[in-house]
């Protein structure tokens, strides 16, 4: 009934768990103690005739016993939530490092967008939810039998038989509610990269009048998402109330023993109304099992799938050993083939070349050629469908990420640009003095807009921010690669989108920044090809050298 990922959590939180457990003791020890005390309290001043004043110091006792509880709940709540914050963090870090070293396939982003948003932040209910429900159970139910066997048997007895009800109409409920859960996150998903699509092409939708065309589509997702999520409600809402009505049930049960057995004064009025107060706590965790049943359902399909994203990982064979590499190394492509996803013919096939160290190659090819998908795949982005590049001896693919991006920086034919600051935006969350950035600025032909900006390197850029022309996007990408400074570059058009006098500028750099590399640029520019120590010419499917001029 525990699913596995608990097992990890009792190992790396062991010490919280066991405070967390302790804790849960201490409240329900100071409940169980601060009820006696309540009908202590009732017995006296109702049945005995004692007067209020008399009960006072009990009153403050009960009081005192109240707060405690209170303060122990507080605490608990809090080492839950941080708890909580600290495992998501972890497995968002884990999820961030897979897909460094896993490259991904081209359809997968929103698919990683839903499992680090979505589902990493289900498996705050494991600590909200299921922990503490579970807690309860394994601590109170115990604990609270244990009081009423010690108080009156016979209560203990029945409280014991009606236990297993519950766990059983749960597992009754199980089997249905996976498969609607499974289907509800189906629905997610088919939302989340629909969304993602609209939003990548709405401003070409709105050019062409289709925006609102789209709605239809983004409406049926939405419909079939909440239809998804209602049945899986559904369920949840049955369990629990079938869960409420047994509990009431056997608490009416009890009571009705209770009260007979005290009519016949088989059991005193303390003892019998002690026990009535005991009993709600007693049931509660059985009640809360239902939510939290439903919510384990939940958590269990996102954990499936973080599991199964997790697991390529752990299984790839990586190795940072890139130390004995000469510097810079040379490329070798070994019989390359890559099919895109749901696609029958493949972009590249039995592809073999070969890019020499410390020269500059250029791809030509028309376009659709594949240009673009082997820079890609030689970036480490995709994997290749079958064959090898090596870079010297080692196989690209069985390399470190770290490796990898210490080796090769890549040049998109759109870079990215991120929200954030100039600076940001150039080191990419690596370290380098203001020096040093504003040089490579210079280097890629952006010191005007440098000099234009009112904050320099501390201006923003993106969304709400300061934004770029396409030229000036790549030579942003064109500055970022001077500053990583790797002894491999790939370049993918670094002079489209430029007027006559920045190409020129540019191409000075490329040649600069060649010295000691092994370059290759897809262009079809003629002053780039007049760059190039060798040409190759990429047809559909094949490779033709065109020689080292
Ligand atoms: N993400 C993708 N999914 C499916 N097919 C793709 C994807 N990206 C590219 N393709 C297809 O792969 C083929 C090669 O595309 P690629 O961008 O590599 O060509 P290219 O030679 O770089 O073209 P260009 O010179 O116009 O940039 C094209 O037919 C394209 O439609």
């Amino acid at each position: 009934m525990i699913p596995p990922r608990f097992k990890l959590y009792f190992q790396t939180y062991k010490k919280t768990l066991l405070l967390l457990v302790l804790a849960q003791l201490a409240c329900v020890g100071l409940y169980a103690a601060a009820m006696k005390v309540l009908a202590s309290i009732t017995d006296s001043v109702f049945l005995k005739q004692n007067t209020l004043q008399e009960a006072a110091p009990v009153l403050l006792v009960l009081l005192l016993l109240f707060f405690l509880r209170k303060i122990i709940l507080y605490l608990q709540k809090g080492w839950l939530r941080k708890t909580s914050l600290h495992c998501r963090q972890q497995l968002r870090q884990k999820l961030h490092r897979h897909t460094l070293v896993q490259p991904q396939a081209p359809d997968d982003s929103p698919k990683l967008l839903t499992l680090a948003c979505e589902s990493i932040d289900t498996l705050d209910d494991d600590w909200q939810i299921l922990l503490p429900t579970l807690m309860a159970l394994v601590v109170d139910v115990p604990f609270l039998l244990m009081v009423f066997a010690c108080s009156d048997f016979l209560t203990a007895i029945i409280c014991l038989v009606t236990l297993p009800i519950a766990p059983f109409l749960l597992y009754l409920l199980s089997s249905l509610t996976k498969k609607r859960s499974d289907e509800a996150w189906q629905r997610l998903a088919e939302l989340t990269y629909g969304f993602h699509e609209l939003i990548c092409t709405l401003p070409l939708l709105k050019i062409f009048r289709q925006a609102d065309a789209q709605r239809k589509t983004a409406n049926q997702l939405i419909q079939d998402f909440s239809t998804a999520t209602m049945h899986v409600l559904e369920l949840a809402f049955l369990a629990s109330f079938v869960l409420e009505l047994i509990t009431t049930l056997a608490i009416a049960l009890i009571a009705v023993t209770i009260g007979l057995r005290m009519l016949n004064a088989e059991l005193t009025f303390a003892t019998g109304f002690f026990l009535l107060l005991l009993l709600p706590e007693f049931y509660r965790p059985l009640r809360q099992s239902g939510t939290a049943f439903h919510t384990a359902m939940n958590t269990n399909t996102s954990a499936e799938k973080i599991r199964q994203a997790l697991a390529d990982t752990n299984a790839k064979n990586l190795h940072e050993r890139h130390a004995s590499l000469p510097v810079p190394p040379a490329i070798t492509i070994q019989q390359l083939s890559f099919t895109y996803p749901h696609r029958h013919t493949p972009v590249l096939e039995n592809l073999s070349l070969q890019v020499p160290a410390r020269q500059i190659t250029v791809l030509t090819g028309s376009s659709g050629c594949g240009k673009t998908t082997l820079l890609t795949l030689l970036a480490g982005i995709y994997a290749p469908s079958a064959g090898e590049i090596y870079l010297e001896d080692q196989l690209l693919h069985t390399m470190h990420p770290r490796s990898r991006e210490k080796l090769i920086g890549y040049l998109p034919q759109a870079p990215h640009l991120y929200q954030g600051t100039l600076r940001e935006n150039l080191l990419l969350f690596q370290q380098a003095p203001d020096e040093r950035c504003v040089q490579a600025l210079r280097l890629a032909q952006l010191e005007d807009f440098f000099h234009s900006l009112p904050q320099g390197l501390d201006t923003c850029l993106g969304d709400g921010g300061q934004k770029l022309s396409q030229g000036q996007l790549k030579r942003l990408g064109l500055a970022r690669l001077i500053l990583q400074n790797n002894p491999v570059v790939l370049l993918d058009e670094p002079t489209s989108g430029l007027d006559e006098t920045a190409e020129q500028a540019i191409i000075h750099t490329l040649s600069v920044l060649a010295k000691g590399r092994t370059m290759l640029i897809s262009s079809h520019h003629p002053a780039v090809l007049e760059l190039a120590d060798k040409t190759i010419h990429l047809s559909e499917h094949s490779a033709k050298e065109a020689g080292t001029c």
